[in-house]
């Protein structure tokens, strides 16, 4: 997978860098370059903004240095990449919609900042490749390099041979639609409390059993929504939010 990100802030992407990410790119899994907008600018400031039509506070982010951006990153003789804008009014980003991402051959991701990017900006790429504004939540931050890192980590652990253990992939949150159940390690007693009996007795059958009980009942108090989302519950699964 190639990624490429456009930011004012390259130095945020840094992380990427690290870890697991970084990991992946040595490896060749994950071919990630970060450009600093202002390489798209020809004045002696290496202005991105202007003041906002119509008023308002704050600016907004110029569409000239964009378009040549997205022109030389999505040149026309290549496959059009994705292009994702981070945005408070973007569509809330998912682990659905993770796994769709981890299936691209090309991320285009754009950082807008101060009051966002000239509409223009996204209205003339949708001519030419797919365009999703992306949310992570229902809060405000100053831009949008943080969501870049949060859906980067989360497309790159689908990647194939990212994870050790593709095992984890398949039990983790959200991939069976419930939160995840408790975890523990050694020492089986640590300040007064233990590690459930369970979890030691070596009876896979009841410790997989106990682990969705569990999950069950932290999505039920945490998260109504993700169960209400799975429809009708078996018996098995009823009894054990009784
Ligand atoms: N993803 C995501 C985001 C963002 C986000 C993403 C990109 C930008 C570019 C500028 N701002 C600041 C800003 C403030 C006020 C109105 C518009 N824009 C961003 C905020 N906020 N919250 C999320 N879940």
């Amino acid at each position: 997978m190639r990624v490429d990100v456009v930011s004012i802030f390259p130095e945020y992407l840094a992380p990427l860098d690290l870890s697991l990410i970084g990991r992946a790119r040595a490896r060749g899994m994950l071919q990630l370059a970060v450009h600093d907008l202002r390489t798209w600018t020809h004045d002696v400031h290496r202005t991105v903004d202007d003041t906002p039509y119509g008023g308002g506070p704050g600016m907004v982010m110029r569409p000239e240095p964009w378009g040549e951006a997205l022109d030389a990153l999505a040149p026309a003789q290549a496959p059009p990449p994705r292009l994702l804008v981070p945005s408070p009014a973007g569509a809330r980003f998912t682990q659905a919609m993770a796994h769709e991402l981890a299936a691209e051959e090309h991320l285009l991701f754009a950082c807008g900042r101060y009051e966002g990017i000239d509409q223009r900006v996204l209205d003339h790429a949708a001519t030419r490749m797919p365009v999703t504004e992306v949310s992570l939540g229902d809060y405000v931050l100053f831009g949008g390099e943080v969501a870049v890192l949060v859906i980067l980590e989360s497309v790159t652990r689908l990647l194939p041979g990212v994870l050790g253990n593709a095992g984890s992939l398949d039990e983790e949150s959200h991939a069976h639609g419930l939160l995840e159940a408790p975890v523990y390690t050694k020492p089986p007693s640590w300040r007064g409390h233990d590690v459930p009996e369970i979890l030691r007795s070596g009876d896979h059958g009841r410790i997989a059993r106990w682990r969705r009980d569990e999950a069950l009942r932290r999505t039920a108090e945490r998260r109504p929504d993700m169960l209400a989302a799975l429809g009708d519950l078996d018996r098995r699964d009823r009894a054990a939010l009784e």
